[in-house]
């Protein structure tokens, strides 16, 4: 996979840095986990092991938590080292360790499926074969439906690839229980309808990156306004979607006013991205500070619906 003259669809030559690896840093092998990413993934994955309605022993509920994040940070450096040709030529991701030639193309491979192989295995030693098999599905959709397939090749990429992020409520119910049913099904879809919102409100101001990159992201193709009428879109599913484990009483009040305050606004953000197209061409003339807005606000918007699971189930047992 080497060679300076392995194209992919993009056109680019796939090895950004032929002579890479000299000098790595332990930091890039920190780097190449997605670290922040990985906070907010194993923080849902974590949620959906404590909602379960079952005692987990510490120990195992640590391990299944470290299995999730192993996980999360072995697709992450896997796709690290596939979308090296992407990331050299984006601002944002040109100094990451593989394509910045610190970290060879190889050894991120191989550091990638490694982490992957053991969170599986080690998932399955602690816990039981439905969360290891979700973990290794959810692992795959990441490395091979949305970052060797769909982000290359059409604009509603992260619509469907985006159901890679949302596994963990189910991986982390699954291995306390042995079994998926309504609450995590629900957590995960929560998380699916966020990610379009999340991820557009981002793309439509580091859109130039992804339109040199030549990956095919829906402002590059759509153009802006398309996208802004969607994040609203979007986001009015998920408040259907993040209302429903309150109006099914799977969980009660303090989530269903977590989840009402944050999609109001939520929705609030999104109006106001969509209000911000002054130009003929649906571009923003405010440097898109409110997509800016909207995004931080995706982050906040999860990290506290989440929080709200344990705490309802905490102070209203029975929803
Ligand atoms: C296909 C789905 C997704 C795509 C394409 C996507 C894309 C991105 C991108 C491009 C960034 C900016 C990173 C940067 O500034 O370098 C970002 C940030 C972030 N994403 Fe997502 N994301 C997706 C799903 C998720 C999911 C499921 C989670 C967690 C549950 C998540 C959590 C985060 C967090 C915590 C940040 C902030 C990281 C930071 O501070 O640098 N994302 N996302
Ligand atoms: C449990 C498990 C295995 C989860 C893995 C799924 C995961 C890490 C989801 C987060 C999605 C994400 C970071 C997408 C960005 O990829 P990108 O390639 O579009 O972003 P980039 O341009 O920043 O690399």
């Amino acid at each position: 996979m080497s060679g300076a003259t392995d194209l992919l669809s993009t056109g680019l030559p796939r090895e950004a840095d032929p002579s890479a690896a000299a000098g790595s840093h332990w930091r890039d092998w920190i780097v190449l986990l997605k670290p922040r990413v990985m906070t907010l993934v194993v923080l849902t994955g974590a949620i959906g092991l404590y909602a379960a309605p079952v005692h987990v022993q510490p120990f195992v509920a640590a391990v299944a938590i470290l299995c999730i994040a192993l996980a999360t940070g072995g697709a992450g450096a896997i796709n690290m080292w596939y979308d090296r040709d992407i990331d050299a030529v984006m601002r944002r991701t040109a100094a990451r360790p593989v394509p910045a030639g610190r970290v060879a193309a190889g050894d991120a491979l191989g550091y990638g499926v490694a982490l992957s192989v053991i969170s599986v295995a080690l998932m399955w030693l602690a816990t039981n074969w439905v969360a290891a098999a979700s973990l290794a599905f959810s692992i795959f959709f990441y490395v091979v439906i949305y970052t060797m397939w769909l982000k290359r090749s059409t604009p509603q990429n992260i619509v469907i690839g985006g159901a890679a992020g949302a596994f963990p409520p189910i991986v982390g119910w699954a291995a306390a229980t042995g079994r998926i049913e309504l609450l995590p099904v629900l957590l995960f879809a929560t998380v699916f309808f966020w990610t379009p919102p999340h991820f557009w409100a981002l793309s439509l101001y580091a859109c130039k990156d992804y339109g040199r990159a030549g990956v095919p992201m829906l402002p590059v193709v759509r153009g802006a306004r398309h996208t802004r009428w969607q994040i609203l879109v979007y986001t009015l599913v998920l408040t259907a979607v993040s209302l429903a484990p309150a109006v099914l009483h799977l969980l009660g009040p303090l989530y269903l006013l977590a989840a009402a305050v944050l999609d109001a606004g939520f929705i609030l953000l999104a109006w106001r991205v969509l209000r911000d197209d002054q130009a003929a061409d649906g571009t923003s003339l405010t440097g898109d500070k409110p997509a800016r807005r909207a995004f931080r606000f995706s982050l906040l918007y999860l990290a506290v619906l989440f929080a709200a699971v344990p705490l309802d189930q905490a102070l209203f047992p029975g929803g």
